[in-house]
């Protein structure tokens, strides 16, 4: 088990609260890939952000790794993280004053993981590893979706991370782009034995995970095991 939650709700608001979580159970296994499915506004980001430590429950406990997240301070939690966790966004979510390769370089220069020399080589690594070494110099608003995406997939791996939390990989990317980029995920889920959380409008993406669960109005309706040959 690498993640469990228990119980966990999230309110917003002050006056008018709203209760995006309706009080969550979950466990996640090592290895896994997990989707997680629904419509639009039933809590699927904010669950995300919860397990994740972006963003804190209101009540309920979240253990990754052996680890309680709400015992953790913010500083705590941030160098958790680093260690530990690997992030993809919809949107990429790249620095557009850096180049393919820089962005893939960030984690290690935060980690302080190497010298610049062995850094770069090991981005550049990922990068051939991702299909787009020839893109290494471009900035990101010279590349295209799918492109960027393999950039920030290689950024949030480099670092070896135990699970990668993935908020709609593939919204903005066109089908041939979105099969390409589960593809990835599933190839380095099998070579590095990542954990994959990955939250999805999309059932195509959904069935080559492992596991899917659905939520509705803030709480999990249902739960299926995929099974392959
Ligand atoms: N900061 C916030 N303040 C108030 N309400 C919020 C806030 N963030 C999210 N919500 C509300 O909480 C609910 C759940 O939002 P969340 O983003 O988790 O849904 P989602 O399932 O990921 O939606 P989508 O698929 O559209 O991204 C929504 O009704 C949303 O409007």
């Amino acid at each position: 088990m690498i993640v469990r939650a228990k119980n966990l709700t999230k309110m917003y608001g002050k006056k008018e609260k709203f209760e995006a979580l309706k009080g969550v159970n979950l466990e996640i296994n090592e290895g896994e890939i997990l989707a997680i499915l629904g419509p639009s506004g039933c809590g699927k980001t904010t669950l995300l952000n919860c397990l994740s430590g972006l963003d804190e429950p209101t009540s309920g406990e979240v253990e990754v790794l052996g680890k309680r997240l709400d015992r953790m301070n913010e500083e705590e939690k941030t160098i958790f993280r680093s260690e530990n966790m690997g992030f993809i966004f919809q949107f990429f979510n790249l620095i557009p004053v850096l180049t393919a390769v820089e962005n893939v370089e960030i984690p290690l220069l935060i980690s302080k993981n190497g010298t610049p020399t062995e850094i770069r080589k090991k981005a550049l690594e990922w990068l051939e590893r991702l299909h787009i070494f020839h893109r290494k110099n471009a900035y990101p608003s010279e590349m295209s979706g799918g492109e960027q995406q393999r950039v920030a997939i290689a950024r949030a791996l480099i670092n070896n991370p135990k699970i990668v939390w993935a908020d709609e990989p593939t919204g903005a990317l066109d089908t041939k782009n979105s099969q390409e980029i589960i593809d990835l995920i599933i190839n380095m889920n099998k070579e590095l034995g990542t954990t994959f959380v990955i939250v999805t409008h999309d059932i195509n993406v959904a069935k080559r995970a492992h596991r899917i669960i659905k939520m509705d109005s803030g709480q999990i309706v249902s739960e299926e095991i995929l099974v392959r040959g």
